[in-house]
């Protein structure tokens, strides 16, 4: 078989690659290694509403709900709370990502592009040790795909980059090791997505509660890899649900990784390109990576529509996008994973101080970078290092 493009992975990287390829007027194919697109879900499924509204309009059969913001809750208990959208990427709809992940998917398909499901990427082609294309696995049949690029939206667990050379490596310390529950309880608020801090609770990360509505919500933790090992997560997820959820009925259960290392050194080669979490371009701060593998993989399927035809996908004529995609997410990333870095090594102690100090002071309409600055103002000892993100 031969194509223009053969994109891996189908979660919204991938799909947004695609369409963006197709649209342009290339042959697409997208192979997705899962029977199901979108299933199993392995996020807490919240974006944006007006970051997710700027790539794709909304469609009531994926929003499981709508929130009205955001509490964030200190060791101590002393609570924040700031208004839908302003709190990063991940308060204002709480997606239902089996149907959300395929109707993306429906889009590229519409756009023409050809989807495979239940077919794995198992390396690339080569041709005079140049990528061209890709060797695939369709139901036990061994599959040749050859494309002048390959673009790799194979998420955390991506292995695109790593036969092409690049660098993809995740150390402990730049990931977010997660677990979740889809919990059912009464007492679950569903107007708000909940954060809750704290070494105890969470070391290196945070609790969350985003609700789905009909008293179900998305119940999960995110610990840093350095401060956890592989049993960590559940163990004190189940903890935090005995303290606040005693009567919660768990009706599904999933771990997983978010990466949050930062903008990693390179995510193009010869006749390759990388989007989404196998780019690691999720928030380093809050682990949302929805609205940035969407945006990347925007990106990257225009640009490919543009150079491919002109023969044009050796390392240098792709670089196009790598400068694209740090000029614009990128910033945000590099800005939060110094943040985040700064953020892991608090003490409890310090967490309630920073939270206690916005006390009387209206942090609603802020946004992150806001929220920063009032924090770098209040406590200006403890927040030098950061002063310099904010100007
Ligand atoms: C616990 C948890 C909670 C999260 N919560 C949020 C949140 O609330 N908000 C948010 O914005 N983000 C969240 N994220 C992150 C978010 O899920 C990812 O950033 C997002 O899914 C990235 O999209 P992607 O398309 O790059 O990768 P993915 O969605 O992971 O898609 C990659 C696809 O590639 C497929 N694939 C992999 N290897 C192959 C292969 N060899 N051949 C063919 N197909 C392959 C996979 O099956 C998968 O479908 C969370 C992540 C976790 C783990």
């Amino acid at each position: 078989m031969k194509c223009d493009l053969v994109v891996v992975g189908a979660g919204p990287a991938g799909s947004m690659t695609a369409k963006a390829a197709a649209e342009a007027g290339l042959d697409v194919v997208m192979m997705e290694k899962r029977q199901e697109i979108g299933d199993p879900v392995r996020c807490a499924e919240g974006v944006s509403k007006a970051a997710l509204k700027k790539l794709v309009e909304p469609d009531p059969s994926w929003i499981s709900a709508e929130v009205k913001g955001a509490r964030i809750r200190a060791p101590d208990g002393t609570e924040i709370v700031i208004s839908e959208d302003r709190a990063g990427a991940e308060v204002g709809y709480v997606l239902e990502r089996k149907v959300f992940d395929r109707a993306l998917a429906q889009e590229a398909a519409e756009a023409g592009a050809k989807v495979m499901v239940k077919t794995r990427a198992l390396g690339l082609l080569t041709e005079k040790g140049v990528p061209a294309g890709v060797v695939a696995q369709f139901v036990g049949e061994e599959l040749k795909i050859e494309a002048p690029l390959v673009i790799g939206a194979d998420g955390v667990e991506s292995k695109v980059g790593r036969w092409a050379g690049i660098e993809t490596a995740l150390k402990p310390k730049d990931v977010e090791t997660c677990a979740q529950f889809l919990v059912q309880d009464e007492r679950i608020d569903d107007d708000y997505c909940e954060f809750y801090l704290g070494n105890d609770i969470a070391p290196g990360g945070y609790v969350w509660s985003f609700p789905k509505g009909r008293a179900l919500a998305n119940v999960g933790i995110g610990i840093l890899g350095s401060k956890a090992d592989s049993g960590t997560p559940i163990r004190l997820l189940r903890d935090f649900m005995k303290a606040n959820f005693p009567e919660g009925k768990v009706l599904e259960m999933m771990v997983g990784g978010v990466p949050v290392s930062g903008p990693i050194e390179r995510t193009v080669a010869d006749g390759v390109i990388l989007v989404g979490d196998a780019a690691r371009q999720s928030d380093p701060i809050t682990g949302g990576g929805i609205i940035n593998a969407m945006k990347a993989g925007k990106m990257a399927g225009k640009i490919a529509a543009d150079l491919v035809p002109r023969g044009e996908v050796d390392k240098r004529s792709l670089m196009v996008y790598e400068e694209m995609w740090r000029e614009t997410i990128g910033k945000h990333i590099s800005r939060n994973f110094a943040v985040k870095e700064f953020f892991v090594d608090l003490t409890d102690d310090d967490l309630n101080r920073m939270i206690h100090s916005l006390d009387g002071i209206d942090v609603a309409e802020l946004d992150l970078k806001g929220l920063l600055k009032v924090l770098v103002r209040q406590n200006p000892k403890h927040l030098l290092k950061l002063r310099h993100l904010i100007v």
